[in-house]
């Protein structure tokens, strides 16, 4: 399999020029007339409803006379992003950024159809608003900014009465749901209700890489509290006002939200989302066999790193059966980067023919407390596997800092996952330069920009010009000098969870196997050139993250196929997908996904 990596990489530049179709729409079967219309952002068209459909709907006098395209509502909501951004030059970032959120949420809260088809076409502008990083901003300031609701809230105090609730919701179908419990968003820590923007981020980037239906979506907060004491103590916050429940009680509460959700729809697929570390993975091991879930941090996170270290041992022009010699140092021991260590630990060992060998000989893992060794006390058990023993690391002790780990390796790679933010500081990107690889990698993955480990210009600058650099957040290409530029890469889990979602969806998998994660990380792995690799460039630019996606889709979805998981979608059953070849599953994947155009409404009692 990993054989392949290369020659469908050749392939791929080819397939990202195409273009996606927009076949002619069906008709949207509406239950509203009149203003009620006007005021649900599934159906309204704004000035856009044709003559014809404000006559069939009760619309005609609600609406200025004139109406405008399509085409024109859309060049008219650029022109006014385009004047605020100019009107905004030389302000704070976060007071831009903000003033940016708040125009597309507005449109947002008003018209999906056109807020989508903006987002979709402008997705390398419009992601760092709507997801990281200003998501980030968005929820340390959710109850203030908070207008409208979006998406649905349980609280502790709803115990008993989810199984009802759930029905208050108005879709009869909904497909995709990400959840959270606000502990750990992004590197900002416990946030309680105002989490709930994270939901709504990731859900946006379903609708625009995978095309899941917008009415088919939705972002759910479960509020048991926070341990915030700021919040606790902010007259405008939203959520519960109690310390996080725990223990048998928290897990009450999830298991009792998690069989309200599939008793409405059993054929959902919910993502868990920035749980903190000891919930993350315990509700993962609790659900992932009995609900089609997963959860993003830990599973879909390790996909994309492994894609990026994969690609790390391409850029070095060495072969693939080399990742088991790469020295790679994780920085942070949370729910992320012991994903990635047990994702990367698995493809050493497959790598290696299942030698029996010790496949995480060369990983090193540190936490807040420094290098993690067996003689750590009360070691998480989730760690133990990571930890080195006496003789493995000469010199190096229980709790080595960063920077002596760093000297004493001279790791061919080094991951931040840590939440902080210049924990890799200049003395540290310095003692990259020693590295035993041609071309060191560094990846500061943590969340928002302010908590990336590093910025890629100091990366580039202390680390030097032939490294590979990757951050969760997206930073601008660096002007190395010479006409040269330092590429930056994003490692993110959104390359990842779309595809992850629309490929069991489309599968009807009842539940997500280690073997369609390893599918989709494997497909991200093989999309880049060996050209590409060599050049620093291990992520495809998000500008087509809709092919991406779909090609991960697939791959998902055929990985489902061979493990007998597949019940089919509609009216596409198992069979059906059994005889699709690769290119027909990549096929079938994009017809299935929704684009923004408006569709003409029918009125039904
Ligand atoms: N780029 C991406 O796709 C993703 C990025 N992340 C980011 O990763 C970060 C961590 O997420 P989780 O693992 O879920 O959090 P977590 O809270 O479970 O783990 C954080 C870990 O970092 C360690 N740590 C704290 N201070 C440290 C220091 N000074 N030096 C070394 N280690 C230190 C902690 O001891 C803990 O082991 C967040 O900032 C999040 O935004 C998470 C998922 C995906
Ligand atoms: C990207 C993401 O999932 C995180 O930072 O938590
Ligand atoms: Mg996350």
């Amino acid at each position: 399999m990993w054989r392949n990596i290369a020659r469908s990489a050749a392939a791929s530049s080819l397939r990202r020029s195409r273009r996606f179709s927009t076949a002619i729409p069906g008709p949207c079967i509406v239950h509203k007339r009149g203003a009620d219309i006007l005021h649900d952002p599934w159906f309204n068209k704004d000035t856009g409803f044709p003559l014809t459909e404000r006559d069939r709907l009760g619309l005609r006098g609600l609406l200025p006379p004139r109406v405008i395209s399509f085409e024109h509502q859309y060049a008219r909501f650029m022109e006014s992003y385009r004047s605020l951004e100019k009107n905004t030059l030389g302000q704070p970032d976060s007071v831009v950024s903000l003033a940016k959120w708040r125009i597309l949420n507005r449109l947002h809260d008003r018209n999906e159809t056109l807020y989508y088809r903006v987002l979709i076409d402008n997705i390398k502008d419009f992601a760092p608003i709507i997801y990281t990083p200003t998501v980030g901003l968005v929820c340390q300031n959710y109850s203030g900014l908070f207008r409208r609701p979006r998406g649905m809230y349980f609280s502790g105090k709803d115990k008993g009465e989810m199984m009802s609730m759930i029905y208050n919701w108005p879709a009869h179908q909904v497909d995709m749901i990400v959840i959270t419990d606000g502990s750990r968003i992004l590197g900002l820590g416990d946030l309680g209700v105002q989490g709930i923007g994270i939901p709504i981020g990731k859900l946006d980037m379903y609708v625009a890489a995978a095309g899941i239906n917008p009415q088919r979506i939705l972002p759910i907060m479960l509020d048991v509290g926070t341990n915030n004491q700021r919040l606790l103590e902010d007259r405008l916050y939203l959520g519960l006002r109690q310390p996080r429940l725990e223990g048998e009680e928290y897990l009450s509460v999830v298991d009792e939200l998690m069989e309200a959700i599939f008793t409405r729809w059993p054929k959902a697929i919910v993502q868990f989302e920035d749980f903190q570390m000891k919930w993350a993975f315990e509700t993962l091991q609790r659900y992932r066999k009995k609900f089609c879930m997963f959860n993003d941090d830990i599973q879909g996170t390790a996909g994309v790193a492994l894609a990026g270290l994969l690609g790390t041992v391409r850029a070095q022009g060495r072969p693939l059966t080399d990742f088991v010699n790469q020295k790679i140092v994780v920085v942070g021991a949370g729910s992320a980067g012991i994903g990635v260590l047990n994702m990367a630990a698995q493809a050493a060992s497959r790598i290696a023919g299942n030698t029996g060998a010790s496949p995480n000989h060369q990983f090193y893992l540190l936490d807040k407390d420094g290098l993690i060794t067996k003689e750590r006390k009360n070691i998480d058990p989730a760690a133990a596997p990571f930890a080195k023993g006496p003789g493995e690391i000469e010199g190096l002790r229980e709790g080595a800092s960063l920077l002596e780990v760093v000297k004493k390796v001279k790791p061919h790679v080094l991951l931040g996952l840590s939440g902080v933010g210049g924990v890799f500081n200049e003395e540290v990107l310095k003692a990259m330069r020693e590295s035993d690889s041609t071309k060191p990698a560094i990846f500061a993955m943590s969340n928002p920009t302010m908590n990336a480990e590093c910025t890629a210009a100091d990366a580039f600058k202390h680390a030097g010009e032939n490294i590979v650099f990757a951050s969760g957040s997206p930073f601008a290409n660096v002007n190395l000098g010479n006409g040269k530029v330092g590429h930056v890469n994003q490692a993110n889990n959104m390359y990842l969870f779309p595809g992850i979602g629309l490929g069991t969806l489309l599968a009807g998998a009842h539940f997500i196997s280690d073997g369609m994660l390893q599918a989709a990380a494997e497909c991200l792995a093989s999309y880049m050139s060996d050209e590409e690799t060599q050049n620093g460039i291990l992520y495809p630019s998000i500008d087509s993250i809709r092919h991406i996606t779909a090609e991960v889709g697939a791959a998902v979805l055929r990985a489902a196929v061979a493990e007998e998981l597949a019940e089919g979608h509609g009216d596409v059953g198992p069979r059906e997908l059994e005889h699709m070849s690769k290119e027909e599953t990549v096929e079938y994947i994009i017809r299935n996904m929704w684009f923004p155009i408006y569709s003409p409404l029918v009125h039904e009692k």
